[in-house]
């Protein structure tokens, strides 16, 4: 795909969060009724998600954002004929092995060439501790995976890492597990699952680090998805760092343990502005207006770290654009991604003239440089494909971006929507 140097003015309404997406489908299928799903994020991830609970037997419709699940409890679920290919997803392979442990039958779980690379111990370890059985390549660590769960038991886990998708897991094999389940993690990760749990009628206690469930029937009801704060921070930093730009995003959520963004744009000087806040849903959600702002550098680490994860390859970039040094640590998290993306992140920026360097747990970044354009590759992850296309705006001359494809994982309209903000006013 060819890109260009462009300016960005206007409105836009950023699709559905791909957490919450996930989640309504997941809890939707376990859950007893009808659970009525909008504003659903229809991208590849999401629809892995879909399929693989449409071949355990639950009754799914979707159109487009629009999506109806016919959920008969987790006792409704049945042995798939087929294995569940989760695709790109690690969201959706590690929560279903939580759904999965719930359920005395047999599945094999693959994924495409990324998720076979990615750790799954995070979540074998502590699900073969509850009594789920469990057999993968390196024992478990990466895909192929099979599981069959049935006759388990609550445990209390002290997570390694602050992740969601384990503490996820682990809460979700709770459901039917004999006694009480609780998850420490050593700082705060996002807690769509608790939420979504609290709304299908579940009782979950959180208290300080500590999230616990005393096993739960979920019962059917409707989801609103708010838009997505990760895909929003594409635009956030596009508007940021492109001269003359003025962006307002429509309905994003606010939930506090996914903004570290725009604290961290905030403190780097970008003027936001946030309205028509919405704190009575179940997910807050506002709209975000951010014009172009002169930028200086940061340091990012300690507990922002999982509440802006996904967001880091774009604040990176915006780091190219703020003069002084940024410094990110302790993300090294961002090394089991869709790629390697502390990896990805430094090479690609470096092919367009930005001064950054790969530390062991995140990177440095020095401002202000101007970035030119160059051949470049989203290397099959969307993150990095949609930085690069922001990058591209502010770069001279044409950039070709290999793998655009890759974005269509969270944002199949990305493409669409920067060419409908640039055309207002092309240079
Ligand atoms: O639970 C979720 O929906 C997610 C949790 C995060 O991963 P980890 O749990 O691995 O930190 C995040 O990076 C991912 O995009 C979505
Ligand atoms: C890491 C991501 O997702 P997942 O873990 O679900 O593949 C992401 O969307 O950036």
């Amino acid at each position: 795909m060819r890109l260009q140097q462009r300016s960005l003015v206007g409105e836009l309404r950023i699709p559905g969060d791909k957490s919450i997406s996930h989640r309504a489908v997941m809890f939707g299928s376990i859950a007893e009724g009808k659970t009525t799903v909008s504003g659903f994020l229809p991208g590849e991830d999401c629809l892995s998600t879909i399929s693989c609970f449409q071949k355990l037997g639950v009754r799914i419709e979707q159109q487009g954002e629009e999506v109806t699940i016919y959920g008969k409890g987790l006792e409704g679920l049945q042995e798939p004929a087929e294995v569940l290919d989760v695709g790109n997803s690690g969201t959706t392979i590690r929560l279903m092995m939580g759904i999965l442990a719930n359920v005395p039958f047999y599945c094999t779980l693959i994924g495409d060439s990324s998720i076979g690379k990615r750790p799954m111990k995070r979540v074998t370890d502590p699900l073969r501790s509850m009594g789920v059985k469990i057999d993968g390549r390196a024992d478990g660590q990466y895909t192929p995976l099979s599981i069959r769960g049935g006759s388990t038991h609550g445990i209390s886990y002290r997570s390694p890492v602050a992740s969601a998708q384990v503490k996820s897991a682990v809460l979700l094999a709770g459901l039917r597990a004999n006694g009480i389940t609780s998850v420490t993690e050593p700082e705060k990760s996002r807690d769509h699952t608790e939420r979504m749990l609290a709304a299908f009628g579940c009782e979950v206690k959180n208290e300080g680090l500590t999230v616990t469930i005393n096993g739960g029937t979920l019962q059917a009801t409707h989801v609103q998805v708010p838009g997505d704060i990760s895909s929003a921070a594409f635009f956030l930093v596009a508007g940021a760092i492109v001269p003359n730009s003025k962006l307002t995003l429509k309905q994003v959520g606010l939930n506090p343990t996914r903004t570290g963004i725009l604290e961290v744009l905030k403190q780097m000087g970008a003027n936001i502005i946030i309205s028509n806040i919405n704190e009575e849903a179940f997910e807050p959600y506002g709209d975000i207006t951010i014009e172009t702002s002169a930028l200086h550098g940061v340091e990012i680490g300690g507990e922002l770290i999982p509440r802006l994860i996904d967001e880091i390859p774009v604040l990176a970039l915006a780091a190219t654009q703020a003069e002084g040094i940024t410094v990110i640590k302790d993300a090294a998290e961002l090394k089991v991604k869709e790629t390697n993306r502390i990896d990805t992140v430094v090479k690609e920026l470096t092919k367009m003239g930005a001064r950054i360097e790969a530390t062991d747990d995140g990177m440095i970044i020095y401002g202000k440089s101007s970035l030119c354009g160059a051949s470049v590759d989203s290397h099959g992850d969307h993150r990095i494909g949609m930085m690069l296309a922001v990058a591209s705006c502010i770069a001279s001359g044409e950039t070709i971006l290999e793998q655009a494809e890759a974005v269509a994982v969270s944002y199949p309209n990305f493409f669409e929507q920067l060419n409908e903000l640039s055309e207002e006013s092309p240079r």
